[in-house]
Formats: structure tokens, C-alpha cells, sequence
């Protein structure tokens, strides 16, 4: 049984795993954990802790090797669903002792094989012992390269001990990330080797635990010492653990129970015998860990449930889409309809033309004088609706030209004219605004050719053209914009790119709503365009180098690539964006853009990471291209834009 569902949040639930001692009785081990404990599933010890290979040589022992019964203990839908396998805690596979390195990885393999067997989801290895971890990763590297489809979880106790004097490039080894890095770099980002966090009673700093939600965590097992116990004498967090559950089961983060019951049981049982009123339950005593149990789905249920567009957009969390190339493709109906569902957008774009309709047409002028509005790239029409409905707000006097390339919205807005009757105010062009000859000059321009990055769906380039036919004291809305970015650990994405195995990948910017990512910090400005352009150099290339500075308590952390956004001045204070500190509530037409790096980046704390950025333009085509120059040279991604432009 999950945890449960949050009233409106059917499409999400959580699970929660209890930690077991080896036994051989596998059936009775999921019948007292999962029907009577009421847990989802088993972290279960698969085989007999006293077993060493050596040993069993030695004894000249029997060769059937103890495992927790036969596959046939359980129906292959119970191994899968309710068992994850835990391998043996005792292997050391970087030990100096020969015998216990071979005994070791003897066994790993062993268990792995017989896990596999038994078609797991997934098995829970043990923490390296020491630093070095080369020989245990080697060995489990080998495994991955043959491993169908399980995932192995490697156990990392939730350690960093606050270390002001830290240096840069000193090796801060008391934090748990960095043998995690170690291991998995051994493994070259193995897409089905992630971490099971191991929480202890004491937590690391917020922004050090933060680096965590980039990586690919699956589970935290929480220990009952990490319990304290509240005023009625059942178990209950601290504060800082109480507020890290949420932040697990908000990026999929399974809760695992582990340890002995540290609570009076006197009590809770009779006040469970108290509140089940029925004869049957005499006798039965709770599971030990149902307390626990309890308080996680307690600190589950009481979440804010999720706002109904979150909830839409759970398919898309970590997915990459290619961006649109709206100048190049002609969108589609279900794109457009996808757009104009977002009211924000058309609300903050009508204030902003109300605006701009009352600064340029004096009230006492009103009836006397019409504006001559343009909008290119239409659409389908939602921006000829906002500057109507603002006229009408104003008071203000509208011609409005609606100016669109692609022939399919040109249809749909010719029907829309006739059907709203507005064919004595709107004249439709169907042309590519940079090769229109307008029989007159505008007022004011309006346009949405925005992308996640700002100037990528080449709105620069359009409106250059379009400038021609804005009056000399003209306005445009927007008019401008600014793109942002900042380093991310976003190991999921990472993973993602690389599993297409080649250079383009990795070189192509993504689409993408942002969601198992570390942010390293804040974002900052990239490329600015303002309209119209007067200057008579209309060059729209640029290069922009930036310096983040890592946070000194953070720990070291992995950069896998940038996160973009951008922000547009509308008109004087109206603006509308997605740049985190800035963004405009409850509007989902973009999501950020995401930048990939060839080789993921490992940054020290209070280091800083110097990274550029170019937009090129050719006659044809404009792309970007960025590089990282320290703390190490990445090479230079996207030359020429071999692998990623948009077609002018
Ligand atoms: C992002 S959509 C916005 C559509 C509409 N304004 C809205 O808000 O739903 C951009 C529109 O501009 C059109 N467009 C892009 N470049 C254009 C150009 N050079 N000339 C005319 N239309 C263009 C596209 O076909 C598309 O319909």
C-alpha cells in the first residue's frame, strides 16, 4: 500500500521500504513487513552473512550457496515488485587483506547474478569502506556493462562536516559526496548506478544537502536514531529532517526504514488495541517500525498538494524536447492552442499595450486619434485579441494590421475576423514580416517571438525586419530582452544526452521543465536586445563571458551543463519572464532551456567557473556556441553550428 494520495494528487504516490535482517523465510519476512507492517517493500539481505567463498573451499563445503531460499519462495511478480536486494555489508573490495578483497568480489558477483536471476528492480550496494574506492568501482563497472535492466543503488551515508577553512582544490574528505563522484566517475555516469542516501541524525548545511537533488538519488534510509520522540512518546523528526522528507518525495526519493524500534512499545500497543475495538486484534502486536511508518505518511499527507499545472506538467519533468523553430517550421494547431490556453501571457501583454496606447494617445485625444497597431506573427490570434480588449479598456481608437508567415494560421485567422466581426478594424497579411511592404507606418509593434532562451527563435532578426514599418517615435512590444544562465547538476539529463552516443547531442541546447537539478548559483545576464534597434550597425552576434562563484559551504559538486531562461521588458514596468528570481506567476508557455556539457565539470567549494557563450549569425543560419574555461578547458561546443542552429 503506498503512503497514500494526496486529495489532487492522483497521479504521484510515494513509497516506503523497510530495511530486513537476513532470513530464510522470505515469504514470512514480506508477510510480517508488507501485509502486517503495512510497508511497500523489502531492503532484504539476500545472502547468509556468515558466508565467505574462502571458507566454503576451505570446508570443502556444499556448493549450493546460501541465499534467502529458493526463487520459487516467492511468485516472480513478489520478487519484483516488493524486494530490493541488499548485497552482503561485510564486502570490502579495496581492503588490503587479499583474501577478503577475492572473498568479496566473489560474492558481489555472486548475489548480483542471483539477483538478476531473480529479475529484482534493484539492489542496494554497500557504502565503499574507505576513500579509496577504485577496485570496488572497476568491479562494479564490469557488472554494469552486462546488467539487463536492474539498477544498482550504491549506499552513501549523508555526510559533510562544516569546514570553514577549506581550500580550493584541497581534498575535503569528510564529505560523503565526494566517494560517491569518485565511484561514479570510475563508471563513467553509468546510467543504472545511482545513490541511496544513508540519513543520519546530524544533517549537513541546506545549500551541501541541495547538491543532492541533481544526482541520481533513489532512496534515503532513515535509521530510527534519527527519530526523536515527541510529547505522547511516539517517534517524530527534527525540524531539519522533517522539512528534507518533503524535499525527497518532491523528487521521487523513496523513504526506507532501518534499525531497531528505539521507542516504547508498551504504550503504542495499547493505545493501538485501544483505538481497534475489535476482538481479533488481541494479542496482535504492532510491527515494530509502524510508528515510524506512520509519521513519514504523516509528514507525506500534510504536503501542499500540487497546483493543477504542476500536476500537467509531472509527464514533462527532465524530459528534453528539441526547441521550436517557429522562423523555419510552420507551428502546429495543438502548438498554438497549447499557447493561448496561457492567460498570464495575453494579460501582461494587454497591460503593457494599454499602457502604451494611453503614453501615446492623450485622453482628451482619444476619439480624435487611431493607433496603427501591428501585430507580427499573429498566430492564431490571441495578441489581436489583447489589443483590441486593451483599446477597449482605454478608451483608445485601434487599426490593427495582423501580420503572420505561416498559411495554416492565416486560414484560422481570416474565420476568426469574420467571426468576431472585426473586419472594419483588423486587415490580415499573410508574409514573412521581414519582406512585407506595409501601405503605412506603425504605431505600435507588437509581437511574441520569444523563446526559452529569449533572442533563440531569432526574434532579434525578425523584428529587425519589421522596424521598417514602425513610425521613427514607434513603440515595440517587447522592447527587450534578456537571456540568463547558470551552472547546474542535473545528472538525469546528463544521462539522457549522453545515451545517444554522439557529439551532436551534447552540442544541440534542449527544452526542457527543470526538475531533479541542483542549482550552483544564481543565474546571470547573457544576451540583451532592445527595440527597435536605431544603431546602424544591426549586427545581432554576441559573446558574453561570466564568472559564477561557488558557494564556500557547499561542497564540491558536478556541473553537467547551464540552465537558461530569459526575461522581456514588455513595456516601462510590465514585464514577463521565467528567470527564477523574477518569473511571472502561473504562466507555463516556456519552459527553460538547458545547455549540455561534453564532459561534466567537478567544481570546488568557493571556486569559480568562467564560462563563455556566442550567438553567431551567418546569412542563413544563428547558433550558439559556449565553452568552459576554468576551473578546467572544455572544448568549444557547437563550432560553426555543426550540430545545433536555427534557419533564418
Ligand atoms: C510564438 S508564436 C506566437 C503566436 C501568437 N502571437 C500567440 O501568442 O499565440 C510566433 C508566431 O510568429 C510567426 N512568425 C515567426 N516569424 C515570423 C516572420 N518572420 N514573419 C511572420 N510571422 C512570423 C510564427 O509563424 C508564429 O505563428
Amino acid at each position: 500500500m503506498p503512503l497514500g494520495e494526496r486529495p489532487g494528487d492522483k497521479s504521484e504516490s510515494r513509497y516506503c521500504g523497510v530495511e530486513t535482517e537476513f532470513s530464510d523465510d522470505m515469504p514470512n519476512v514480506l508477510a510480517f513487513n508488507l501485509t502486517h507492517g503495512s510497508f511497500d517493500f523489502v531492503v532484504a539481505t539476500l545472502m547468509d552473512p556468515a558466508y565467505r567463498p574462502s571458507l566454503m573451499q576451505k570446508n570443502g563445503g556444499s556448493s549450493v550457496l546460501p541465499f534467502a531460499g529458493s526463487d520459487l519462495v516467492l511468485s516472480p511478480s513478489q520478487w519484483s515488485s516488493h524486494v530490493v536486494g541488499k548485497i552482503s555489508s561485510w564486502i570490502d573490495l579495496d581492503s588490503e587483506d587479499e583474501i577478503l578483497r577475492s572473498d568479496s568480489e566473489i560474492t558481489l558477483k555472486q548475489e548480483l547474478a542471483w539477483a538478476s536471476h531473480l529479475s529484482l528492480q534493484a539492489c542496494l550496494l554497500p557504502p565503499p569502506k574507505g576513500k579509496s574506492c577504485a577496485n570496488y568501482a572497476r568491479c562494479v563497472n564490469q557488472i554494469l556493462q552486462g546488467l539487463q535492466s536492474m539498477q544498482l543503488w550504491l549506499r552513501i551515508p549523508l555526510v559533510k562536516t562544516d569546514n570553514d577553512t577549506v581550500s580550493v582544490n584541497s581534498d575535503n574528505l569528510d564529505d560523503s559526496w565526494e566517494i560517491w563522484n569518485s565511484f561514479r566517475l570510475l563508471c563513467e555516469h553509468h546510467s543504472q548506478l545511482s545513490v541511496v542516501l544513508d540519513v543520519l541524525s546530524s544533517l549537513p548545511s541546506a545549500n551541501s544537502l541541495g547538491r543532492w537533488f541533481g544526482e541520481s538519488v533513489r532512496a534515503a534510509i532513515f535509521s530510527t536514531d534519527c527519530f526523536l520522540t515527541n510529547s505522547r512518546g511516539y517517534p517524530c523528526l527534527s525540524k531539519r529532517h522533517q522539512e528534507l522528507v518533503p524535499g525527497f518525495f518532491n523528487h521521487s526519493i523513496q523513504i526506507v526504514l532501518s534499525g531497531q524500534s528505539v521507542h516504547s512499545l508498551t504504550k503504542i500497543n495499547s493505545d493501538f488495541a485501544a483505538n481497534n475495538n475489535d476482538n481479533n486484534i488481541v494479542g496482535v502486536q504492532k510491527h515494530p517500525l509502524r510508528p515510524y511508518l506512520e509519521y513519514v505518511g504523516f509528514l507525506y499527507q500534510r504536503m501542499d498538494p500540487l497546483p493543477e499545472q504542476e500536476r500537467f506538467e509531472l509527464g514533462y519533468r527532465d524530459f528534453l524536447q528539441s526547441p521550436l523553430q517557429p522562423l523555419m517550421d510552420n507551428l502546429e494547431a495543438q502548438t498554438y492552442e497549447t499557447f493561448e490556453k496561457d492567460t498570464t501571457k495575453y494579460i501582461q501583454y494587454q497591460r503593457a499595450i494599454s499602457k502604451a496606447l494611453q503614453d501615446r494617445v492623450p485622453e482628451e485625444k482619444s476619439s480624435a486619434i487611431t493607433t496603427v497597431l501591428m501585430v507580427v506573427g499573429a498566430g492564431r490570434g490571441p495578441l489581436v485579441r489583447a489589443s483590441l480588449q486593451a483599446a477597449e479598456e482605454t478608451g483608445r481608437r485601434l487599426k490593427v494590421y495582423a501580420v503572420e508567415k505561416n498559411p495554416n494560421a492565416v486560414v484560422t485567422l481570416h474565420s476568426l475576423v469574420k467571426l468576431e466581426g472585426w473586419e472594419d478594424i483588423v486587415s490580415i497579411i499573410s508574409s514573412d514580416m521581414r519582406h512585407w511592404d506595409a501601405p503605412e507606418k506603425a504605431d505600435i509593434l507588437v509581437s511574441e517571438l520569444l523563446g526559452s532562451f529569449g533572442d533563440n527563435e531569432l526574434s532579434p532578426e525578425c523584428l529587425d525586419g519589421a522596424q521598417k514599418f514602425l513610425k521613427e517615435d514607434g513603440i515595440s512590444i517587447p522592447s527587450s530582452y534578456t537571456s540568463f544562465i547558470h551552472p547546474v547538476t542535473a545528472s538525469k539529463l546528463y544521462n539522457d544526452v549522453k545515451s545517444h552516443k554522439d557529439v551532436a547531442h551534447f552540442e544541440t541546447a534542449y527544452v526542457v521543465k527543470l526538475h531533479n537539478i541542483a542549482r550552483l548559483a544564481p543565474p546571470q545576464s547573457v544576451f540583451t536586445f532592445t527595440h527597435p534597434n536605431r544603431s546602424t550597425d544591426k549586427n545581432n552576434s554576441r559573446y558574453m563571458k561570466l564568472k559564477f562563484e561557488i558557494p564556500g559551504d557547499t561542497g564540491s559538486a558536478m556541473v553537467h551543463g547551464f540552465a537558461g531562461y530569459f526575461d522581456s521588458t514588455l513595456y516601462k514596468e510590465v514585464h514577463l519572464g521565467i528567470e527564477p528570481s523574477t518569473s511571472t506567476p502561473n504562466m507555463f508557455s516556456w519552459f527553460p532551456i538547458f545547455f549540455p556539457l561534453r564532459t561534466p565539470i567537478c567544481l570546488r567549494p568557493g571556486s569559480s567557473l568562467e564560462v563563455h557563450f556566442w550567438r553567431c549569425c551567418s546569412p542563413t543560419k544563428v547558433w550558439y556556441e559556449w565553452g568552459v574555461a576554468s576551473p578546467s578547458c572544455s572544448p568549444i561546443h557547437n563550432s560553426n553550428g555543426r550540430s545545433y542552429w536555427v534557419g533564418l
